[in-house]
């Protein structure tokens, strides 16, 4: 977790203020260098936390004071204990741009605004009784990927990217009621919103320097989404807060669940045996019975997969146990947690059930390549190809 250091008063300057322990500074780019690695800065900021400070460490990114949080113990004082004092993000000048100023509650400051805010898409969007009234859009829309994945069997196919497609149907119709015309756009433009959001742009290390960055955006955001453009910022500040919080983060976590359990492939066979299990009887997957599947929620080994480990385990996700937290904790903690996992389980329950998978060109599991791309949310770096072989065929129902 990254925290932006910020003096109290005029004359309260940074050295001050008692810092956390951190590596040697260097003049101007302060601890820039250290990120320059072909490593996401997440892990690279791992390393750095294991060297400097394992629960706090302070890094002087260009002219941004940071402190960056790696133990339990600090993200519960942070998140839970204090979390009143950290409840609104770091401005970005990516998401000042895009979010209007910041008005979309993902960037919104903590106040009466967010609150509002927050309240209205949550009792609207995703409460629970809405998102299991959303279960028939679901269904359809995944299983429409799997006739899709059906009438390519035996060839090798981009997953990645028809997990994606199909994510972002179902936040479509859920949030608007429709399909979205213009698709394959919207999903450009998001990619390189959320690369460009990622909180390391130059701009965000040099606040002072914001004229390269605004060039960019007018590339890549649509003149009329554009600020003093002719849509007005329920429009792209909606969509943006449910489909890129919504939509990528659902995606990535499929693509990552398929990319892991195929690198270990005795857990693909038994999560697939536990699946054909419970829907043997019925022939299909659907929602009713997923409080059959023991399927472990739970990491304790980050690097690992050995989802099995946590069967036992007593750590939930929702924002109680600081050591594992995949929605975030305290005032800002995901409201879309219902619908996120609702998106995650039933694909990934149908592609256990109804197919095997081979890699293509004769590719060994311990061969798929894990990295991750840069950007606000860790999606794989390059796609997930897969041939599907069919096993249980879709039925009509
Ligand atoms: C597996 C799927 C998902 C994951 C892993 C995920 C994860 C997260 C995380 C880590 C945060 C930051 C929490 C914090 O700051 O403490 C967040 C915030 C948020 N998420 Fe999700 N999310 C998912 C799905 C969704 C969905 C489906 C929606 C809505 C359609 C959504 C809407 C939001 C919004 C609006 C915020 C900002 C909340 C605020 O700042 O008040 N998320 N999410």
């Amino acid at each position: 977790m990254l925290l932006k250091v910020t003096t109290q008063s005029k004359n309260e300057s940074e050295s001050t203020l008692k810092l956390p322990p951190g590596p040697r500074k260097v003049p101007f780019i302060g601890h820039l260098h250290l990120l320059a690695s072909y490593n996401p800065p997440h892990r690279t900021l791992r390393d750095l936390a294991l060297k400097y400070g394992s629960s706090l460490m302070h890094l002087q990114l260009g002219e941004v004071s940071t402190v960056i949080v790696s133990s339990p113990e600090a993200a519960k004082q942070i998140l839970k204990t204090h979390d009143v004092i950290f409840a609104s993000r770091p401005s970005l000048l990516a998401t000042e741009i895009i979010c209007y100023d910041n008005t979309n509650i993902a960037f919104a400051p903590y106040g009466e605004y967010w609150r509002e805010l927050r309240k209205i898409c949550t009792l609207e969007l995703l409460s629970i009784k809405r998102v299991q009234s959303l279960w028939s859009v679901r269904e359809e829309e995944f299983s429409n990927l799997c006739r899709w994945i059906i009438s390519n069997e035996g060839s090798s196919i981009n997953l990645t990217e028809r997990v994606n497609l199909t994510t972002y149907e179902v936040i479509t119709r859920a949030s608007i009621g429709k399909k979205n015309e213009e698709q394959a756009t919207f999903i450009s433009v998001l990619k390189e919103v959320i690369e460009l959001a990622s909180g390391f742009h130059i701009c965000d290390v040099y606040p002072s320097i914001k004229l390269g960055i605004l060039f960019k955006f007018k590339e890549v955001l649509p003149p009329s989404d554009m600020p003093n453009g002719s849509n007005s910022n329920f429009t792209w500040c909606a969509k943006q807060d449910m489909f890129s919080a919504g939509s990528e983060t659902s995606a990535t976590t499929i693509d990552w669940a398929m990319s892991e359990m195929l690198k270990n492939p005795q857990v693909l066979e038994k999560a697939q045996e536990e699946v054909r299990k419970v829907f043997k009887e019925k022939g299909y997957v659907d929602e009713i019975d997923f409080q059959e599947l023991k399927d472990p929620k739970y990491w304790k080994e980050a690097e690992s997969f050995i989802p099995e480990r946590y069967l036992e385990s007593s750590v939930d996700y929702k924002g109680n146990n600081f050591e594992y937290i995949p929605f975030g904790a305290g005032r800002r903690i995901c409201p879309g947690m219902s619908f996120g996992l609702a998106n995650v389980e039933l694909p990934l329950a149908m592609f256990l059930y109804h197919f095997d998978w081979i890699l293509p060109n004769g590719m060994k599991p311990e061969q798929i390549d894990m990295k991750e791309s840069f950007g606000a949310t860790a999606r794989r770096k390059y796609p997930l190809y897969v041939i599907p072989v069919v096993k249980k065929p879709l039925q009509v129902k």
